[in-house]
């Protein structure tokens, strides 16, 4: 049968093993009771005296006997149960397309045997396939994982962006107003806190109104780009905070600088811009500075009060004529 050489199972050897000890088993009990039979026979005709000729006789009708009865058993036990065993076997592996021998099994008992194996050979074939349809719709399931990783991935890498876009000035790539503001709490709380010192200052380009009136508001942009260059140039620390409040106004917050570090370096960068000469290297664009620092000298009772000091000082260096740093009382 086709089942025969199906491909192997982890009891390929165990079934044949069993047929061939039942074989030998057969082959010695068969004779036997013939024997036994044929003997009961004999000594219920004559009794157990039989002379030579008869006991030839009686052993060739032993013979016969058992090879007719172990024959018949081969064809109608043996080799269906052979098939139901290959049947069974082929549970385990591949199924094989039944051929029409399996299909139209012989009559009587083989044919019981026969059909069962058959049944399970189909059977075998049905879990096969949905077997395989199950390791189908895993792979796909791996596969949607996958997709969904990656979207899940991608979305998030959106959100950083988009929160980064929220906290960034677009035209400058400065931090914005809200970026800011949350930087200023933070730091001033710390400042309170280990009794540092913080500096403030706010920055604002002069007569820009006019600046953008007579170059366009292109080459102003391109100015409000030039400032932020400078202040990323000059406030470089990990902890300094530059941002573009709106307009042509700027913040510097200095963590752990003082009010004299601040104005030095504020100075270079006032000088910074002069020597640019805004726009195109002819022009005179300026910056008017307020400056104010908290220190444990020095205290401010929150943010807001850092930060109106910094903007009466500004207040104080536009009136007082602008291109001018003017420190917080
Ligand atoms: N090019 C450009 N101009 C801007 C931008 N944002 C604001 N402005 C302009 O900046 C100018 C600010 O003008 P004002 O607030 O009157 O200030 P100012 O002219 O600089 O005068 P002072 O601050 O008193 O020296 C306005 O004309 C705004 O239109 C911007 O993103 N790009």
């Amino acid at each position: 049968m086709s089942t025969d050489s199906a491909a192997p199972s982890l009891h390929e050897d165990a079934m044949p093993r069993r047929l061939g000890s039942l074989r030998l088993r057969l082959g010695l009990g068969v004779p036997l009771l013939t024997c036994a039979i044929v003997a009961v026979f004999e000594w219920s005709l004559g009794g157990f005296v039989v002379p030579a000729e008869g006991m030839a006789r009686t052993a060739w009708l032993v013979l016969l006997l058992s090879a007719a009865q172990l024959l018949l058993i081969e064809m109608l036990m043996l080799r269906p149960l052979r098939r139901l065993a290959a049947g069974c076997e082929a549970m385990e592996s591949a199924p094989v397309p039944l051929t029409p021998e399996d299909a139209t099994p012989a009559p009587g008992l083989a044919a019981e045997l026969d059909r069962i194996g058959h049944a399970m050979r189909r059977a075998r074939g049905s879990l096969w396939q949905q077997d395989q349809h199950a390791r189908e719709l895993r792979r796909e399931l791996t596969q949607q994982r996958l997709l969904l990783e990656q979207a899940q991935l991608a979305l998030e890498a959106n959100q950083r962006e988009l929160a980064s876009l929220a906290r960034t000035d677009a035209l400058t790539g400065l931090a914005n107003q809200r970026a800011f503001d949350e930087a200023l709490r933070r730091e001033f709380k710390r400042a309170q806190r280990q009794r540092g010192l913080l500096a403030l200052a706010v920055l604002d380009l002069d007569e820009f109104k006019a600046f953008n009136h007579h170059h366009g508001t292109a080459v102003g942009d391109a100015a409000l780009q030039s400032v932020a260059g400078l202040l990323n140039e000059r406030f470089k620390r990990d902890t300094d905070v530059v941002a573009r409040l709106g307009g042509e106004e700027f913040v510097a917050l200095l963590p752990g600088v003082g009010m004299a570090e601040a104005q030095g370096v504020l100075e270079q960068l006032r000088d910074d811009l002069r020597a640019l000469r805004l726009p195109q290297g002819e022009g005179h664009l300026t910056l008017s500075v307020g400056l104010a620092a908290a220190s444990p000298a020095h205290p401010y009772l929150s943010a807001q009060a850092l930060m109106q000091a910094a903007d009466e000082a500004l207040y104080i260096a536009k009136h007082a004529g602008r291109d001018r740093l003017s420190l917080a009382a």
